[in-house]
């Protein structure tokens, strides 16, 4: 939870530049959020503000996924999936937020990888770490997209629980565009899980024949 006031803003809008993806040339916009320091990111493409419901991915940081190319998850292929639709589009709107390891942290999340090459799955390792099997919290979602006048999204998910907390926030999911997951030797259990214990939505229609098809 936010030890922000009830009245305070929950981030500052702070500035933007040109960020050029092999996809489209998008604008980044950079929030910094009051309780933490935390540096949140909006990548967005187009004119999202004239009232039209507005392809959107909430994307949690996942270091290892997003930048280093791990294989253990899916996030890496999400997050290139997402940009890639939203530039067929030519527009639409990510949300990076800061909120590694859903909520737990870097360090964290290699303490439950650790565990799981012991035997855990994703929510035992974290529940043996102490924390809840997903601590993320989506509540700066309604004050970035309202910046830019966002009020209905399709969301691009495939997290039933992203749309019931984006949904209580008072943002209006008027679909959800299943994402494509990259399945493969080292993520196998951990997409089993997802779908078994945080009830993921994954069929047919949301896994990839090949990595990297879209
Ligand atoms: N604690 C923990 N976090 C993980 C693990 N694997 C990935 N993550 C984090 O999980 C987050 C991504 O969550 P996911 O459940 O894969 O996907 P989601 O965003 O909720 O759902 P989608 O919208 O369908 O992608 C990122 O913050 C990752 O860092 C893990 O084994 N343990
Ligand atoms: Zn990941």
């Amino acid at each position: 939870m936010s030890a922000t006031p009830a009245n305070e803003p929950l981030l500052d809008y702070v500035t933007s530049c040109a960020l050029p993806t092999p996809w489209a040339q998008f604008t980044l916009h950079a929030f910094v959020e009051h309780a933490t320091g935390k540096e949140h990111l909006a990548m967005v493409l187009g004119d999202i503000g004239n009232g039209e419901p507005v392809l959107a991915r909430v994307h949690s940081e996942c270091l290892t996924g997003d930048v280093l190319f791990s294989q253990r998850c899916d996030c890496g292929a999400q997050l290139e999936g997402a940009l890639k639709k939203i530039a067929a589009e030519g527009r639409g709107i990510l949300l990076y937020l800061r909120q590694e390891g859903r909520g737990i942290g870097l360090v964290n999340k290699i303490r439950a990888y650790r565990l799981q090459e012991a035997g855990a799955d994703t929510v035992e390792a974290n529940l043996q770490l102490g924390f809840h099997a997903d601590a993320r919290n989506y509540e700066l979602c309604k004050p970035m997209l309202e910046q830019f006048g966002v009020r209905k999204v399709r969301l691009m998910t495939n997290n039933p629980r992203k749309i019931d907390a984006l949904t209580r926030l008072g943002i209006d999911v008027v679909e959800r565009v299943p994402l494509l997951v990259n399945r493969n030797a080292f993520n196998n259990n951990y997409l089993n899980t997802k779908a078994a214990k945080l009830g993921h939505m994954m069929n047919p229609l949301t896994e990839a024949v090949e990595d990297g098809q879209l």
